[in-house]
């Protein structure tokens, strides 16, 4: 039986990372009476967004900050979202926002993330945030992209050099993991739905980033023995069980590491948010 691959584990990596916001928002509030302030605004019901949503409130409290969720209705304008984050932009108490995507179809998203504070955008969604990532200069960014890096360094001491391959270009988790990549000096392919035998493309790859959102798509045959893999994926089956973009039971005989979904990515994000509402505070607040 081949060596089987190492489970990242992204829950226990998370905690650590939670535990060391936590000290240090303990520390601001004691020596400075300053208590950094999480906003998250929620349109509509959806049920995902809405567990999503949940989890973040009671993580950002969980470490110590000011959380505050909005749930508006899913008929909220365009006019009356925008209103609400030009109260969130004036208010200096609020150092984070976060519009939890998708918005109902009726919002224009581009306008929204725009209308956002580029210093409280801790999506890292804004232009401006992502016109730095690109430029290879210091900004807020994406926490999905974020968790993926902090994870990829736990498995691997340098990233130099080596071939990265990221399958999906959302402007969410596909394209800042790659600039990322590339700041990490890795050799970087972005692959999508056009990309011309994906299964060749992936088997160079020491490392996969998999942001597809198809079930079990990336299977064990198409990784290169040894690679580590990052599955961002996060789908629902219809009997309710989660399973990510890559095929973990095929991948876990042939990968160096391999992260878990659940357990893997998920929790990194969340908080990542957390650490980037910090660093947002800091950058506003000294
Ligand atoms: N764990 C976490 O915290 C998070 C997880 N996710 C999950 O990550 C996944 C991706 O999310 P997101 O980036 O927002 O997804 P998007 O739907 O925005 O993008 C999907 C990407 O995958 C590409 N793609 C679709 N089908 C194929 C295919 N057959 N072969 C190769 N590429 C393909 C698309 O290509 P094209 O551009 O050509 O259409 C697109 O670039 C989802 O499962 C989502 O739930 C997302 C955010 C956070
Ligand atoms: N503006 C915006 N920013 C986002 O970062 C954003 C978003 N919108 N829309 C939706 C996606 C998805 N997302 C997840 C967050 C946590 C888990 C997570 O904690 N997942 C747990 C499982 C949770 C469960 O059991 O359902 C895990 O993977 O272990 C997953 C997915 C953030 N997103």
């Amino acid at each position: 039986m081949a060596q089987q691959a190492r489970i990242i584990d992204g829950k226990a990596v998370a905690a650590e990372l939670r535990a060391g916001i936590a000290r240090e928002v303990a520390a601001l509030k004691a020596e400075r009476g300053l208590v950094p302030g999480l906003h998250v605004v929620l349109v509509g019901e959806d049920p995902a967004s809405k567990v999503y949503v949940a989890s973040k409130e009671k993580l950002a409290v969980e470490v110590g900050m000011n959380s505050v969720a909005h749930r508006l209705p899913a008929d909220t304008t365009e006019a009356q979202l925008l209103a609400k984050l030009a109260e969130l932009n004036a208010d200096d108490s609020v150092d984070g926002i976060l519009v939890q995507l998708p918005l109902p179809k009726h919002i224009d998203t581009g306008r929204i993330i725009d209308a956002i504070d580029p210093a409280k955008d801790v999506d890292g969604l804004h232009p401006i945030n992502a016109g730095l990532l690109a430029g290879g200069k210091n900004g807020l960014v994406p926490c999905t992209p974020l968790g993926s890096m902090l994870l990829l360094k736990q498995a691997l001491p340098s990233l130099s050099g080596l071939e990265a391959v990221v399958i999906g270009r959302s402007e969410l988790v596909g394209r800042p993991v790659a600039q990322l990549l590339l700041q990490a000096d890795c050799t970087v392919t972005i692959a999508h739905s056009r990309t011309r035998d994906l299964p060749a493309v992936v088997k160079r790859a020491d490392i996969v980033i998999a942001a597809v959102g198809r079930p079990r798509m990336v299977k064990g045959d198409w990784i290169k023995p040894g690679a580590t893999v990052i599955d961002v994926g996060i789908n629902r089956l219809p009997d309710g069980k989660l399973t990510g973009d890559v095929d973990f039971a095929e991948a876990v005989e042939v990968a160096g590491a391999i992260t878990p979904v659940p357990g893997g990515v998920g929790p990194m994000t969340i908080a990542c948010l957390l650490k980037n509402t910090l660093t947002a505070f800091h950058a506003r607040r000294g």
